[in-house]
């Protein structure tokens, strides 16, 4: 069990859990999609011009001479920031964005070619989470792992070129933005790099796991009642995600004594977020930060997200963040794959299972 595929291979997905329905079809939120409301849903309702600092996830300038330390500490008190000047080239954001919207705006027939089918990764469906909850997401999602060419030749058979090329050239600049992330961030935790050899490594079984989940979010006709994707944390060490730039409420995180805080679109800029297996890695030093993705009445909104962690047998050592001697172990040494096995049974609840 060496790759991501083959660990999931044995977690079947119910195929009500794959399919989504077809949005352009539905003119009302029946009770599949309508989520039970609490408090918990409720988002904090800032001016656009609040600029108070506690309630903005950082924006962080990657030609900053303090890069490092604004990294770190946006990992450690929120686990999310925005970066800008991150040499991603705006207009290959804006392809790879164009790339998906041409996916998703397919006839649903279409994308049903490439379904995901119930042991695989990757393809068409709802995001994987799904499997959860009793209640469908308001989302469509089109998972890749490494080249695209097999799916998009179902999808486009006389022209699948341009997508391919495009989505390629799209993760490994993300790859390598995730190689200098995370340069910066065992650095600052205090992890010698040779400990994380697979940082950098570009094949065999000691190369990173990585992940393009594209997502979209449909118009909905009654968004109080629906959800994008519901409350959670992503599991790899470092998600980067673009979503787009029309201004309305899409990805949210919580803050703890806040609630739920808008991540507000900044032109250009690729929103990080930390995962669990970094939050275990960081001995708990970095939150694995919780969010969602609400969705709107008029906009058809889409994210790409890039997930980036490694392979599958890698030891997690959460003793080699330790501040000193004296500051405890949180979590206990386990390997990658058993991580993500769990948390195909136990979801949220895994982190706290773990805890020492
Ligand atoms: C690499 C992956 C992370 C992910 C599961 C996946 O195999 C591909 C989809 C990813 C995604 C995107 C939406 C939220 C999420 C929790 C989900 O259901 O599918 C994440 C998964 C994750 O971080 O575990
Ligand atoms: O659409 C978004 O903004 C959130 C996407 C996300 O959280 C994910 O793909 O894991
Ligand atoms: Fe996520």
């Amino acid at each position: 069990m060496n790759t991501l595929l083959e660990s999931y291979k044995d977690y079947h997905i119910n195929l009500h859990h794959i399919i989504p329905l077809d949005f352009d079809s539905i003119q009302e939120v029946s009770d599949v999609h309508s989520w039970p409301q609490s408090n918990d849903f409720l988002t904090l309702d800032l001016e656009p011009n609040d600029k108070s600092a506690a309630s903005i996830i950082p924006i962080i300038d990657f030609s900053d001479p303090n890069v490092s330390k604004l990294i770190g500490q946006a990992c450690e008190t929120w686990g999310s920031f925005q970066l800008i000047n991150h040499n991603v080239p705006l207009n290959l954001i804006e392809s790879a964005e164009s790339e998906a919207r041409k996916l998703f705006s397919l006839p649903t027939s279409e994308k049903r070619k490439t379904l995901r089918s119930p042991s695989e990764a990757t393809g068409y469906g709802l995001a994987r989470m799904s499997q959860f909850f009793s209640r469908l997401l308001w989302q469509e999602g089109f998972t890749i792992m490494g080249s695209p060419v097999d799916h998009a030749k179902k999808l486009w058979p006389d022209d699948y070129q341009r997508f391919c090329d495009v989505i390629e050239d799209f993760q490994d600049k993300l790859k390598a933005l995730s190689e200098q992330l995370m340069l910066i961030i065992l650095d600052y935790l205090g992890i010698p790099k040779e400990e994380m050899k697979w940082v950098g490594s570009n094949s065999g079984p000691e190369c990173a796991t990585s992940a393009l989940q594209m997502n979209s979010y449909p118009p909905c006709p009654d968004p109080t009642l629906t959800i994008g994707l519901a409350p959670h944390t992503d599991t790899y060490f470092l998600t980067i995600l673009h979503q787009t730039s029309n201004p309305t409420r899409g990805l949210e995180i919580h803050r703890d004594g806040l609630g739920w805080v808008s991540v507000n679109p900044v032109h250009g800029a690729l929103v990080v977020n930390a995962g669990d297996l970094l939050h275990i890695a960081s001995n708990g030093r970095f939150p694995s930060v919780l969010h969602r993705a609400v969705v709107n009445k008029t906009n058809h909104r889409l994210s790409l997200a890039y997930f980036y962690g490694p392979p599958m047998n890698y030891q997690l050592l959460p003793s080699l963040a330790k501040l000193d001697d004296d500051d405890p172990s949180v979590y206990p040494s386990l390997k990658v794959k058993d991580y993500v096995t769990m948390k195909e049974k136990h979801f949220r609840e895994t982190l706290s299972m773990l805890k020492l």
